[in-house]
């Protein structure tokens, strides 16, 4: 896979209002009733806190699933620990699944097959993953890198006109 054409970088306090848009919408959903939060790691970690903090989750369970092995490219995908049993009953039926985003929809091809009657939210969605969600709050083009503000720190940016420059 090559590196996506745009970029679509997001600061902490974007990211924590965008989990908290999601909050909101999900509030609205299910009738807020939700057995236990599965997040995917590690990305859904943080939307994962900032979710259960909103809807008063108590109850948080992982599937660890990794596929993005150097930066941009996709791998096999690996789930390196399932979800325990207590939550499979019923297909997953009040459970909320969430991600950081969806992207080719792989990653949540595998965890909605393990949970059909899931709810599934990200916070991010791209075209090729947006049918698998349920809810999400920004889609961006299938040629965006969404940067998330776990993997950046602070670098020196050139003027805008220094690229446009004759
Ligand atoms: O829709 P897909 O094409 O499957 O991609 C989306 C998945 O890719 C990223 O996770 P990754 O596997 O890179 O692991 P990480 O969450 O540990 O960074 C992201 O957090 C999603 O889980
Ligand atoms: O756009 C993305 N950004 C960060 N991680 C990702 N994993 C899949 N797609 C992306
Ligand atoms: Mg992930």
């Amino acid at each position: 896979m090559s590196l996506p054409e745009k970029a679509f970088p997001v600061s902490w306090d974007q990211f924590h209002r965008d989990a908290r848009a999601l909050a909101w919408r999900l509030a609205g959903a299910n009738k807020g009733q939700w057995k236990a939060i599965v997040c995917i790691t590690r990305g859904g970690l943080v939307p994962a806190a900032i979710i259960s903090r909103e809807l008063g989750i108590r109850v948080i369970e992982t599937v660890c699933v990794a596929s993005y092995h150097d930066y941009t490219s996709q791998g096999q995908l690996q789930v390196l620990k399932e979800i325990t049993p207590a939550l499979l009953a019923d297909d997953g039926a009040g459970v909320l699944i969430i991600d950081d985003l969806t992207d080719t929809g792989k990653t949540a091809g595998i965890v909605r097959a393990i949970m059909p009657k899931a709810h599934f939210a990200t916070v991010y969605a791209k075209p090729k993953g947006r049918p698998l969600v349920d809810t999400f709050v920004t889609e961006v083009s299938q040629d965006t890198w969404i940067y998330f503000p776990w993997d950046m720190g602070f670098t020196y940016q050139k003027p805008i006109a220094d690229d446009h420059a004759g």
